[in-house]
Parts: structure tokens; C-alpha cells; sequence
């Protein structure tokens, strides 16, 4: 490969005004992270980009962890020449001779420099021109081209851009602050928890586990998805919830259709306090409407009543199969499917009430030692930090 550089175009930062340096600050911040395993790189931070000096490294290599970094747009291989338009016409040459798939393409020039003599369409002929000279195989396209040779000429070195790859999109993660999310290890929690992070949100998630009737195995699976999840953010924070003696508590003083409410609400008063320890703003599930009896308009509203944090559910309208599909995307789907007990499935009733309502979740909890029993799971609570560097042999120290 020719190319020396990799170039970043942000997102929908573009956007945000005033705030924007913030914002690409938190960018660059995000992708220095993340890039820390490839010490030859440099990177420069630009008004309108990051540049990223390959200097060696294997610019796919680079590319594929930046595909998954949110807050940007495309990123484009590049290389740099002098402004003279012989130097920027071979240049574009060099680019051009790297795509010997493409059959068609155009030239999309433009001048940074407004006082650059050669205006940008004159550019675009010339160029194109020196192209199909020298390109038998490929041909111009100016609708639907197959590659765009973009070139820029700036003050001082003209840019000339391969073939640009799309970015994950979104907000620079936390840019919008922190969220806890209950994480499961069914399909859904983890696409709401990739869903949360593209939109700016730092995710920490919570998990209830209910040894020995849920296995390590569940809580195997909640560690492999942590770890794909942490691909997103820079380290990924997971509390496990010790739920044990709230479930045999509510299977012992709560009517059966009305475990699942109760047991929810425990959840909710759980996760919320852990919030407000750890400074998230709000909570997130991976719940559907309709897609199970514990999902309906009442069954949220009953269980929603027992907190003020507003509750994300990214996935609340979407079918099924959408979901699966962003889950095969995001790589959790394998994981999410391999079969495991979740501390919901167990004590809990065929037939749930589907339309709960809180003047009877009220009263049943009245049967309950609520308080004690969100305390002792609170201070149960076992912290693990899932950072870029935590290796295999770590992850299986943890469990
Ligand atoms: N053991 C658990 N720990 C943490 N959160 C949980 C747990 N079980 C369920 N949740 C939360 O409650 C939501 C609804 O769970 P439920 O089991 O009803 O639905 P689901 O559609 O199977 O969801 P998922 O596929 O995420 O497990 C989950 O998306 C998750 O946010």
C-alpha cells in the first residue's frame, strides 16, 4: 500500500457550535485510546480532521479499530505531495494504480488555498485527463462512480484520498455522559448497550446473577459480552449484582404472577442506587414493547414508578429480527444465543400479569424488607473494570 496517512472526518460533531473543540477533543482523546497498541502512529489534530502518520504500521490494521470508534463520519487513506501540479499529478496517479478493481471513477478536486492558480474543476479535468491516460482499465463516472479520487490542496501540500470507508457514526463516547445499563446475557441488552454508546453515553452495566441457580457459565457469557461491548467504549465497567436473597424473598412473600414486577422493581431501586454512586445520569434496558408478558405500556409503568432516572429503552420499538440483525453487526449475537439461566428465568411464573399495576406491586411489597434487601445486594455488589488491555488469561482471573 502507498498510503502514509489515515484521514478522520467527524460526524455529527460537525454540528455542535461552540462545543465542537470539546467534542473532537474527546474524539482525539478517544482514538489516542484506542490506538495505544500502535506506537509508530502519529496524530495531528486539524480543525476539520485528525491525521493519523502511519509511519509502518499496516494501515488496515489501524482502520479496522477505527471503524468501531464513535463520533466518526468516513475515514479515507491518504498521502501527501507538494502543491506543484506535477507533484499532485503523480500522486494521484499513485492512488488511482491502487485500485485495480474499479472500473470507473472521478476526480473530485477542491482548493483550500483560494489562491491556488488552478481552480478546482480545471483540476478535475486535468487530473481525470492524466488518468485515463495512464488507467487503460478504468473510465470516468461522474454519477455512480465506482472510486472518487479526492485531492485537496491546501497552503502548504496537497492531500490525494483513496477510497473511503464509513465510519460507526454517533457521539465521542461519555460526550453526553454516563449511563447505567442492565445487562442480561440474552440478545437484546447488549444491542441497546452498543445503541446508548453510539449516541455519546459512557455505558457501565449491572448485572443480577443468583448463584448457584444462575452458573458461571451465565456469568461467563456477561463477561465475553462486556468484552465485545468494550470495543466501543475505551474500558468497559461491570458490577454484578449478588440477587440471590431478594429472588428467594420474593418467591416466598410475592403472589406468583407478580414476581416478575416485583422482581424488576428490586432491579430498578438496585441500579439506580448504583447510578448515583457512580454518577450516571440515567438507566437502560434492552426491553421491546410487546416482545415478552414483562413488556407491556402497564408492566413498564409499574415497574418505572420505583425511580426518577429516566430509563433508556433504545430497542423499545424495534421487531425482533432488526435487533438480531444489529446484534450479528455488533459480533454479541453468538454469544447472546449459547444457552445459560438468567436469574429471571428462574423461581418465575409461566403466566405473568401482563397489565400489572403499582397499587398491587405496592402491597405485595409491603411483605417484603425492601429497603434491606436493595442494601445487602447494593453492598454485595463486585466492581470489574474490562479495559483494552485486559487480556484472555485476566478475563478467566476474574470469573
Ligand atoms: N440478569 C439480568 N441482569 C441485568 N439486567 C437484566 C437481567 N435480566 C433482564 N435484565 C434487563 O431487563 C430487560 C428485559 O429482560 P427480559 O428477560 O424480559 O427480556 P429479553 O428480551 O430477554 O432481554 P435480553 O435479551 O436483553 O435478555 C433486559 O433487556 C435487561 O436490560
Amino acid at each position: 500500500m502507498i498510503y502514509d496517512y489515515l484521514v478522520v472526518r467527524f460526524g455529527e460533531i460537525t454540528l455542535k457550535g461552540k462545543n465542537k473543540k470539546l467534542f473532537v477533543i474527546k474524539l482525539e482523546n478517544d482514538v489516542r485510546e484506542k490506538l495505544r497498541r500502535f506506537p509508530q502512529l502519529e496524530i495531528k489534530r486539524h480543525f476539520d480532521d485528525l491525521e493519523i502518520k502511519l509511519n509502518g504500521e499496516k494501515s488496515s490494521d489501524v482502520l479496522e479499530v477505527m471503524k468501531k470508534v464513535f463520533g466518526i463520519q468516513n475515514i479515507s487513506p491518504a498521502i501527501k505531495v507538494g502543491t506543484d501540479i506535477k507533484e499532485i499529478r503523480e500522486g494521484v496517479l499513485r492512488v488511482a494504480g491502487q485500485e485495480k478493481d474499479a472500473k470507473t471513477f472521478k476526480i473530485a478536486a477542491r482548493r483550500k488555498d483560494k489562491r491556488y492558480p488552478i481552480h478546482g474543476s480545471e483540476l478535475n479535468q486535468e487530473l481525470g485527463g492524466e488518468v485515463l491516460t495512464h488507467c487503460d482499465w478504468l473510465s470516468v463516472d461522474v454519477h455512480h462512480p465506482d472510486f472518487i479520487i479526492r485531492v485537496e490542496v491546501g497552503y502548504h501540500e496537497a492531500r490525494i484520498y483513496g477510497k473511503e470507508v464509513k465510519g460507526a457514526g454517533g457521539l465521542p463516547v461519555g460526550s453526553s455522559g454516563k449511563v447505567m445499563l442492565l445487562l442480561s446475557g440474552g440478545i437484546d441488552s447488549p444491542v441497546a448497550a452498543y445503541l446508548v454508546a453510539k449516541r455519546g453515553a459512557l455505558i457501565e452495566a449491572i448485572h443480577f446473577q443468583s448463584p448457584p441457580y444462575t452458573s458461571d457459565r451465565a456469568k461467563q457469557k456477561v463477561m465475553d459480552l462486556s468484552k465485545k461491548l468494550r470495543e466501543f467504549g475505551g474500558e468497559f465497567v461491570l458490577h454484578l449484582v449478588p440477587f440471590t436473597n431478594a429472588q428467594v424473598a420474593i418467591r416466598d412473600a410475592v403472589p406468583e404472577d407478580y414476581r416478575i414486577t416485583i422482581m424488576r422493581r428490586l432491579m430498578f431501586r438496585i441500579a439506580e442506587k448504583k447510578a448515583v454512586q457512580r454518577r450516571a445520569l440515567a438507566l437502560a434496558t434492552g426491553e421491546s414493547l410487546g416482545q415478552v408478558a414483562s413488556q407491556t405500556l402497564e408492566s413498564m409503568n409499574t415497574i418505572n414508578a420505583v425511580t426518577n432516572l429516566p430509563i433508556i429503552r433504545p430497542l423499545i420499538t424495534m421487531d425482533k429480527i432488526d435487533i438480531a440483525q444489529i446484534a450479528k453487526k455488533i459480533d454479541t449475537y453468538e454469544i447472546s444465543i449459547r444457552p445459560y439461566e438468567d436469574c429471571c428465568t428462574i423461581f418465575l411464573p409461566k403466566a405473568p400479569r401482563t397489565r400489572p399495576d403499582r397499587i398491587h406491586a405496592e402491597r405485595f411489597e409491603r411483605n417484603l424488607a425492601v429497603d434491606e434487601l436493595v442494601n445487602e445486594a447494593v453492598e454485595g455488589i463486585e466492581t470489574i473494570i474490562i479495559d483494552a488491555d485486559t487480556n484472555e488469561e485476566e478475563l478467566s482471573g476474574l470469573l
